[in-house]
């Protein structure tokens, strides 16, 4: 697994400070992020491939720091964002998930054949050919889930990644992240999707206010929102 290290690590937005003086060290498997909606989690989430960087502190992925290797890091860790419309940038749902691929040179027979494999593991065989942009929003979560996968990244990243899927794609996301070689960040709302992790992290204003395996951080997100 990589290690991203936090070191004192706070953002402003203007006047707001959304992340308060974090300092974490992350090297588990599955690590997932809860707290209440506005506490920093996405915030937090997108530092770990430099999206938004830190007006304090440092954050760092295997000693890289993302302010000054975001390129690099970014290489090796996918994001899967909220908003799956951010992300899908090509008519079809098929080109959709090659276009990740076009860096990595491959023979055109092998990439065909692992998106082809991604496809199907998401239940997308189907809809390969429709144009993704008029995917239901939980078709459109699936996709932008494969288009990240397909390229393997040593980290995913996942912000929110299963907020509009019905309850049988929620739970192919879950089996599937539970599947899933790549070490793994998730910002969520759905804790039953965190209860097999090794790690849950509870935000609350900026500040990491539990940091525990899933039941006891789960308890106590639990007791701070009721
Ligand atoms: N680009 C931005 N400009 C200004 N303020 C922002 C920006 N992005 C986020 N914020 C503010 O930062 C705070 C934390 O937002 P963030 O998205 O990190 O929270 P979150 O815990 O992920 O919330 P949610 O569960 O609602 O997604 C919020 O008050 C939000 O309004």
């Amino acid at each position: 697994m990589s290690q991203i290290a936090f070191d004192h690590v706070s953002h402003r937005f203007d006047a707001e400070t959304v992340v308060d003086d974090v300092s974490l060290v992350l090297r588990e498997h599955r690590i997932g992020i809860v707290g209440a909606n506005g506490s920093g989690k996405s915030t937090l989430a997108r530092m770990v491939n430099g999206l938004v960087l830190p007006t304090a502190g440092r954050v760092t992925v295997d000693g890289l720091d993302l302010a000054r290797h975001a390129r690099e890091v970014r290489r090796r860790v996918g994001f899967v964002f909220t908003n799956a419309d951010n992300q899908i940038v090509m008519p079809t749902v098929r080109e959709d998930v090659a276009f990740t691929l076009r860096r990595h040179k491959l023979p055109a027979t092998d990439a065909a054949a692992r998106v082809d494999a991604v496809l199907d593991r998401f239940g997308l065989t189907e809809l390969a050919d429709r144009p993704a942009h008029r995917l239901s929003g939980g078709q459109k979560q699936l996709l932008a889930i494969a288009s990240v996968l397909v390229a393997e990244p040593d980290i995913v990243v996942a912000d929110e990644p299963t907020t509009l899927l019905d309850a049988r794609n929620a739970r192919r996301i879950a089996e599937h992240f539970a599947s899933l070689e790549q070490q793994l960040i998730v910002v969520s709302h759905h804790l039953e999707l965190l209860e097999g992790f090794d790690r849950v992290i509870v935000m609350e204003a900026g500040r990491v206010v539990a940091d525990d395996a899933p039941r006891p951080a789960l308890d106590a997100y639990r007791a701070l929102i009721a």
